[in-house]
């Protein structure tokens, strides 16, 4: 079945023609601009295979179609998608706004890494709602990781973090997860707490990654909340989350470029191993079809 967010519906048209006309270039920037690449990197992208069709004399809408999988995932491919995960313990802080899927992800993760012979212990970071530790209880359950939570509500964020990562150091467990609580990017003293989260964590172990997970269904306002977070936690890697649910699949690259940041994971799904690690060349062969 097609992704929801590939394009290969909007360019079928497109390809359906016998040879490339004004009418394909308007038609490809349209569906580019509809998923979200932006119009920046939807000109971008025209005005590239618009001088290779010329320089090559295609004229023949399928060979275009190979040449816009290849233009794209040429630029998919310039940021490296691998977790660096080589520490032991390996920690990683997951970070973001409220409600985008930062405990789903951090359960699903957990799961990944459990799937590859890891051991997981996560921490509940998540301090101020009681409901958010009982719902990372419940996921590192199904995932069969350890949790730790707060000694009590409205602990210390940052002291809960740090014992999570003593409790990994102390048991020889590879990889802590840290949950955080959603933030809004643009509360300031919340913000400066995710750096003394950090701090504190440094104090044992180096932070090995820092993800922000970002919600492709709010599109372009996700770059907005990005550079915030990238500017108070140091964001190593971004996740895109409910990806399922979005017609966005352009979001992904014009965040990616506009940030800086890798996509290091995409979750796809409500269900524990609905996450996936990035790989460029298969999201652009789903994406364009
Ligand atoms: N369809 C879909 N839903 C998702 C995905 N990831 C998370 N969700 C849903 O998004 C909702 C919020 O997820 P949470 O993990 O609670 O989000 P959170 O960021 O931890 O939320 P706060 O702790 O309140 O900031 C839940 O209903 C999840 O099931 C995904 O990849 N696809």
């Amino acid at each position: 079945m097609a992704q929801r967010w590939s394009i290969s519906n909007a360019l079928r048209g497109m390809f359906q023609r016998e040879t490339i006309t004004e009418e394909t270039w308007e038609d490809l920037e349209t569906a580019l601009i509809t998923a979200d690449f932006g119009p920046d990197i939807a000109e971008e992208v025209v005005e590239a295979l618009r001088a290779d069709v010329d320089r090559l004399v295609v004229d023949d809408p399928r060979e275009l179609r190979r040449m816009l999988r290849e233009t794209l995932e040429e630029r998919f491919a310039a940021y490296d998608p691998t977790l660096t995960l080589q520490e032991r313990p390996a920690v990683i802080l997951v970070v973001g706004v409220n409600g985008v899927g930062k405990t789903t992800t951090i359960g699903k993760l957990a799961r990944l890494l459990a799937s590859h012979g890891q051991s997981v212990v996560v921490g509940a970071a998540d301090t101020f709602r009681a409901a958010a530790v009982e719902q990372l209880a419940t996921w590192a359950q199904r995932a069969g990781v350890e949790v730790v939570r707060p000694e009590r509500e409205g602990q210390d964020p940052a002291s809960v973090a740090f014992q999570t990562v003593q409790r990994a150091q102390a048991g020889g467990i590879a990889m802590c997860i840290v949950d955080t609580a959603g933030r809004l990017q643009t509360k300031g003293g919340l913000m400066d707490e995710l750096g003394k989260i950090r701090r504190v964590v440094e104090k044992l172990a180096p932070v090995s990654e820092v993800l922000l997970v970002l919600d492709a269904t709010t599109g372009q306002n996700g770059v907005a909340q990005a550079q915030a977070f990238i500017e108070h936690a140091g964001v190593t890697g971004l996740v895109i989350t409910k990806l399922d649910g979005s017609a966005k699949g352009g979001f992904v690259l014009a965040v990616q470029e506009r940030t800086g940041i890798p996509i290091k994971l995409i979750g796809q799904g409500e269900g524990i191993d609905d996450l996936t690690g990035f790989t460029p060349h298969v999201f652009v062969e789903q994406l364009v079809g």
